[in-house]
């Protein structure tokens, strides 16, 4: 199936109260659709006469050295799509090769979602997204948890100061998880009670010497999700950040930003190679990862379409939608004249209407 089917069959299939949960974005939902149509603008040049029978599509990323250059980002509550939840998505993602993100709002514990992952694959590459806690250490026991269970990165969210104005969740009044549903990776923490949509606890006030803790507390590698400012990818480098996403929250947090495809350039410019760079926001095809790589991003990350799969058809959806993403990645890297992710460049993509 096509993600577009798997798209449809999900909007068929789901609660439209839960559909729209995952659908929507802040506001006028401007990012929303700037950060596809960012890509829809944007085509590939091949070079030609240069390419391979065969291709090496995988990126090196922290701690999944071999990894799918798509990964599943972080998203909350996959209860809501499928009852087999984040399990069903981990043993997904790891038979694919792909990082799962797997993150403090998850309907499942993490080391349960580690442990499904290793159902599917010996070494899987599960990493643990967390907010700063207000209470330093509620964090510290979140990073302690996924240690334990075995995730191989953190990513520490930092474009959720206030939590976004989702205006389809407003409009149903959906601020409460159906009854059996809970945030379990907080379920013995203080603060919000678990079965919350909106009050899964962040620092209001997180600074950068906040972030640099998470570094010196774990040997983990930790990146850094919701970067679009190019000063803010020097900061990350300084404060120990292993790599960097850069990412609009898919359009759900502050609704006067970029795209994040067009922030990319910038960041990657001024990271310049120290540690790797990451986006999401938009991706929908094979050719949209290929421009992201040729602007700097060395892995992409992909949010709703894994949950329309995760809903249409539970592992088997998931897997379908990492796999067409990858089969159509490998085919236009062929397309493109190439053998290597790192073949493609900056020079390879432009703007419509600018080239002629
Ligand atoms: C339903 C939903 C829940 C999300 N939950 C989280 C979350 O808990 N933590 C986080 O850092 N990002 C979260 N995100 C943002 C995603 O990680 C990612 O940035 C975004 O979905 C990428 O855009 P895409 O959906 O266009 O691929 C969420 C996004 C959606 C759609
Ligand atoms: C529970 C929330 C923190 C999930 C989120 O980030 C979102 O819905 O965009």
């Amino acid at each position: 199936m096509t993600l577009r089917a798997l798209h449809d069959a999900a909007r068929r299939t789901l609660d439209p109260v839960h559909y729209d949960y995952v659908a929507g974005g802040a506001a006028e939902e401007r990012v929303l659709s700037a950060n596809e149509r960012a890509f829809d603008r944007c085509l590939l040049l091949p070079r030609v006469l240069c390419g391979s029978e065969t291709r090496d599509t995988t990126a090196c990323l922290p701690g999944a050295q071999r990894a799918a250059p798509v990964i599943v980002a972080p998203t909350a509550f996959h209860r809501l799509m499928h009852p087999d939840g984040e399990g069903a998505t981990a043993r997904a993602a790891a038979a694919e090769g792909a990082v799962l993100v797997t993150g403090t709002a998850a309907t499942t514990a993490v080391d349960a979602v580690v442990a499904a992952a290793r159902e599917a694959a010996p070494d899987p590459a599960v990493w643990f997204q967390l907010y700063l806690h207000p209470r330093a250490e509620v964090t510290e026991t979140l990073v302690r948890r996924a240690e334990r269970a075995g995730c191989t990165a953190l990513v520490v969210t930092v474009d959720s100061a206030v939590f976004g104005r989702h205006t389809r969740d407003l409009r149903h009044g959906f601020t409460e998880l159906p009854p059996g549903h809970a945030a379990e990776n907080m379920r013995d923490l203080p603060g919000a009670p678990p079965g919350s949509l909106t009050d899964i606890p962040m620092s209001a006030a997180p600074t950068w010497r906040d972030f640099g803790e998470i570094p010196r507390m774990t040997a983990l590698p930790v990146l850094v999700k919701g970067v679009l400012h190019p000063a803010d990818a020097r900061l990350a480098v300084e404060h120990g950040a292993s790599g960097v996403i850069v990412s609009n929250h898919g359009g759900r947090q502050c609704d006067a930003v970029p795209a994040a495809l067009d922030c990319l350039p910038a960041v990657a410019e001024a990271v310049a190679g120290r540690i790797p760079v990451l986006m999401d926001g938009g991706v929908r095809r094979g050719s949209d990862i290929a421009v992201a790589l040729a602007l700097g991003a060395t892995a992409v990350g992909v949010g709703r379409p894994v949950m329309w799969g995760l809903a249409a058809d539970g592992e088997a959806g998931v897997r379908a939608v990492l796999a067409t993403l990858r089969d159509e990645y490998d085919h236009t890297l062929a397309l493109c004249g190439g053998r290597h992710n790192a073949d493609l460049t900056r020079d390879m993509v432009v703007r419509g209407g600018e080239t002629w």
